[in-house]
């Protein structure tokens, strides 16, 4: 007999949370109160939280017992020597600072290289690390393959850069104008899409022949590396560990959001080999974000984060944590739900244009379908289309992107494959009653990532945004 052999979690669960299970009609309380956005949702009325892998890893029991050796001095604190050195071995970089997570060192690699004029190349754009470019005085350029676009064009690297496209802004603006290329392994707007080693060596060549910095968004850097184990040749028999290594040698530094793939639930970190643009970023670390030796976080944090930084490297860790993301988008593939292909790192993304192909951009699909998706089951989504990107800085119309998606994100170590499926089930049944779902206004907008806080109402009449009962046709 022939037989697949099934894997399962490389973790026993040593503590457990329970969940809320609230009713439909306080489901619908809830995301009224919320102005339709899912973010605005109190986490209390959530039963399975995908908004987000940021932030929402289980640790494990060596990171727990950590706490307690945290070392909570001002100056000079030996959790920071512990995070440092961790930093050094697994990623290779020779100077660390510490940061309270991502967008601190962002905010400040963005400062220290930024002029006015200046251009920031990057593969697809990130909402915070996009908006510290633009504060600064650049223009953010996208420079990824254009079939990252497509949603539905399957491809082993659709994070890729496109050198003809990082050549010509270099051509069109001069190498002066161009402080740094921003590469983000993975691509998280993408849909989790990674960047193969070939495509890295071949921009950090491209970058150095004109004295251009490569800087990493690193925040999934673990996850990309398992790609490239899988899919590039040379790579299967290699650890994610070496793999890792050799991928951050082909940049000159990194920005980290320590809340994915350092395992922890907060902190982050900048990273560079460049002495003098350590010593300037050392000067606006104690501007924004404490001493440099803790930059935000406490030393309890930083040991965790040390631990969850070795942890991450683990081959059966993080081939358990792709699975686990295919074993709930294969589902929805298999039953002809439109997600974006292939199956990313850390999260499922549902094309909401596809999905609710009644609607019109401009009526937020992506934003419909997520708080339907909450309605239905208590299922927390994150929009990621229109409302996400915001407005064109220079004209002001709302930017329109091509991918208007739906992210199912998979906190790490935390659901079983049964929440999965209990996702599963609620995106089948919500897709059976798709042409009742109705499209939004918005009725609040703020000026900066507007989608954190904007508010919402549904555009039927009778207010509802799933009319089941009437199962009207909605029409945009
Ligand atoms: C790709 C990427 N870059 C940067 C950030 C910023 O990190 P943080 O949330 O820790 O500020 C995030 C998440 O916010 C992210 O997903
Ligand atoms: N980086 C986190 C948190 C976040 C979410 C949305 C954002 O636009 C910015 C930050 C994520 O991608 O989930």
């Amino acid at each position: 007999m022939n037989i697949k052999r099934r894997t399962a979690e490389p973790y026993k669960i040593k503590s457990v949370e329970t969940l809320s299970m609230l009713s439909r009609t306080e489901r619908e309380e809830s995301l009224k109160r919320a102005g339709f956005n899912t973010f605005l949702i109190d986490s209390q009325d959530v039963y399975i939280d995908l908004l987000t892998d940021s932030g929402t890893t289980a640790m494990s029991d060596a990171q727990w017992g950590a706490l307690m050796t945290g070392d909570e001095a001002y100056a000079g604190s030996k959790s920071w020597k512990q995070l440092e050195q961790a930093v050094r071995d697994v990623y290779g970089y020779e100077y660390v600072l510490p940061t309270h997570q991502g967008r601190g060192a962002e905010n400040i690699l963005s400062q220290l290289k930024i002029k006015e004029g200046d251009f920031v190349p990057g593969n697809m754009y990130f909402t915070t690390t996009r908006a510290h470019q633009e504060m600064n005085g650049a223009t953010f350029v996208d420079i990824i393959i254009d079939e990252a676009h497509d949603p539905s064009i399957n491809l082993p690297f659709k994070g890729n850069v496109d050198l003809t496209k990082l050549q010509a802004l270099i051509d069109r603006v001069g190498a002066n104008k161009i402080p740094y290329v921003c590469l983000a392994v993975t691509v998280n707007l993408a849909g989790g899409q990674p960047v193969s080693m070939q495509n890295m060596k071949d921009v950090y060549e491209l970058c150095q022949s004109y004295s251009i910095d490569v800087m990493l968004d690193a925040t999934r850097c673990v996850e990309n590396a398992y790609f490239i184990k899988e899919r590039e040749d040379g790579y299967g028999d290699r650890t994610i560990a070496s793999i890792l290594k050799e991928m951050l040698s082909y940049s000159d530094g990194c920005t980290m959001s320590g809340k994915k793939d350092c395992l922890v639930n907060i902190g982050g970190f900048l990273a560079m080999n460049d002495e003098e643009l350590y010593i300037r970023s050392r000067e606006l670390v104690v501007v924004y974000e404490g001493m440099p030796s803790y930059g935000g976080m406490a030393g309890r944090d930083m040991e965790a984060m040390a631990i969850g930084i070795r942890e991450a490297v683990d081959d059966h860790y993080i081939e358990h944590r792709i699975g686990q993301v295919r074993h709930l988008g294969q589902q929805l593939l298999d039953a002809g739900i439109p997600i974006v292909q292939p199956i990313g790192g850390h999260a499922v993304f549902l094309d909401a244009k596809a999905f609710l192909p009644h609607l019109a951009q401009e009526k937020f699909p992506a934003q419909a379908l997520a708080a339907a998706l909450y309605v239905d089951s208590g299922v927390r989504s994150m929009e990621r289309g229109i409302v996400s990107a915001g407005r064109d800085i220079q004209t002001g119309e709302h930017i329109k992107p091509n991918l208007e998606l739906v992210r199912l994100t998979i906190p790490r170590r935390v659901y079983t494959n049964n929440h999965m499926d209990v996702v599963v089930d609620s995106i089948l049944s919500l897709y059976e009653k798709r042409d009742w779902i109705c499209g939004l206004k918005m009725v609040y907008e703020p000026p900066t990532l507007r989608f954190f806080n904007a508010r919402f109402a549904p555009l039927a009449e009778s207010g509802k945004l799933i009319d089941e009962e009437n199962k009207v046709k909605q029409i945009s």
